[in-house]
């Protein structure tokens, strides 16, 4: 299982975590990363964590001012960017443009989305994978995998009917191991999250259940 933790803006230590994350993955059979902030991603990937950015535009080098190229991101140290997270929210035109520029600098993509409606166009623009995180239980601590199964396994088999390459991830509540394999047993290939790390009071030990039934 792939577990994608995003921190977003939260206020936590983005080394310390990248830290724990390098140190976690190396006793597990489960491939962690980490997502924090455009501004912390080289001295997070100096940490040797596995490195997402949270966005791309879908821009070239040149006049764009106040965007973020995928060339710079990956300069950065990432391999991975997620696009399209609900608290950043892109026309499908541009989720297409910002995979195509992810794709461009060799970074590997996640699209995130609402529901399996959006998650099977998100999979027909062909990323590496689609995460479907239903909004209203975002850091709210009740994992969608338990409040809402229907939900993961509707994404699931909307992904296939598209596109049977393009892995599928979910996200909203995951917190500890259970959560994590009551994703796997809804047909998903990984979790993304962020609260459950980015504001566990021992990051080391959250991450260490998250991964313990792997
Ligand atoms: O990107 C992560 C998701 O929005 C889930 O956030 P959460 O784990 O705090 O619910």
């Amino acid at each position: 299982m792939f577990v994608l933790v995003n921190l977003k803006t939260y206020p936590c230590d983005p080394v310390a975590i990248a830290e724990a994350v390098s140190d976690v993955n190396e006793r597990t059979d489960a491939r962690l990363a980490v997502a924090p902030q455009a501004a912390h991603l080289e001295r997070v990937a100096e940490t040797g964590a596995e490195t997402w950015g949270q966005h791309v535009d879908p821009i070239e080098h040149g006049s764009n001012t106040g965007h973020t190229l995928a060339e710079s991101v990956a300069d950065a140290g990432a391999v991975g960017t997620l696009i399209n997270h609900s608290e950043r929210r892109e026309k499908l035109a541009d989720i297409d443009g910002a995979i195509r520029a992810a794709d461009r600098a060799d970074l590997e993509t996640v699209v995130c989305a609402n529901n399996p409606a959006q998650i099977g166009a998100a999979a027909a623009l062909e990323p590496d994978a689609v995460a479907v995180e239903p909004p209203e239980l975002i850091g709210t601590g009740t994992p969608v995998s338990q409040a809402d199964p229907d939900i993961v396994e509707d994404a699931v088999a909307a992904a296939e009917t598209v596109a049977d390459d393009v892995s599928v991830l979910c996200g909203a509540g995951i917190s500890t191991g259970d959560d994590v394999v009551a994703a796997g047993e809804l047909g998903t290939e990984g979790v993304l999250l962020a609260s459950g790390v980015a504001k566990a009071d021992d990051p080391t030990a959250a991450l260490e259940d998250l991964v313990a039934p792997l």
